[in-house]
């Protein structure tokens, strides 16, 4: 059994190492899913409601509240699947809810980038994606995350890896790191 945690700054790859373990059959949990399932179990609207959700239950329950709450969906993941991935893990408080729960057999993986290259990859994805930035800079996203807990939760990491490369590269990387057994028993 593993449960392997992603953290990172925004562009960092997250997503996309989310989306190799799909591929790869491995069911992910993200922290977003958690906030969706409390906004419907309240009745409210999941498109609109999500941030005021996700602030209601931090101020309820405080920092870890969110964490907590998907401990029982990745369990569930777990009945059928030997590998969960865990993505949205935004501090060290976070962390330690997952290390408590799962102890040895939670790896946490740092996906590092530097603001340069996700400052160019968030603005392509914004391109792509019609997405829109909010009028918030890397930089600004960066200060709010790190703000959370982010650096935190990175400097616990049981394995980095650096998306500097190509797309594929990163793909290949990820792939094989969740598939390794050794590489996730770093922590042993
Ligand atoms: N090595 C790479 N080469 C080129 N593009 C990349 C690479 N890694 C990621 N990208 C692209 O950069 C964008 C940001 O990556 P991704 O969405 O995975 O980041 P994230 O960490 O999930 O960010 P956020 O926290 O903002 O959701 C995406 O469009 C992704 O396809």
């Amino acid at each position: 059994m593993h449960v392997i945690g992603t953290v990172g700054l925004p562009g960092s790859g997250k997503g996309e190492a989310a989306t190799v373990a799909r591929e790869a059959g491995i069911p992910v949990v993200t922290m977003g899913d958690v906030v969706r399932q409390e906004t419907a179990d309240r009745g409210l609207d999941p498109t609109k409601d999500h941030g005021t959700v996700a602030q209601a239950l931090r101020d309820e329950d405080g920092p870890t509240a969110i964490a907590e709450r998907s401990l029982p969906m990745i369990e569930d993941r777990l009945e059928t699947h030997d590998t969960v991935l865990v993505d949205g893990i935004r501090s060290d408080d976070e962390v330690a809810v997952f290390e408590e729960a799962f102890g040895e057999t939670f790896t946490l993986v740092s996906i590092e980038a530097p603001a340069e290259l996700r400052r160019e990859r968030l603005e392509s994805r914004g391109r792509d994606a019609d997405e829109a930035d909010g009028g918030e800079s890397v930089e600004q996203r960066d200060q709010r995350e790190l703000g959370w807990g982010m650096g935190e939760a990175m400097a616990e990491a049981d394995v980095v890896v650096e998306n500097t490369d190509t797309l594929e590269a990163f793909h290949e990387r990820v792939r094989e790191l969740l598939t390794t057994d050794d590489e996730l028993r770093v922590n042993r």
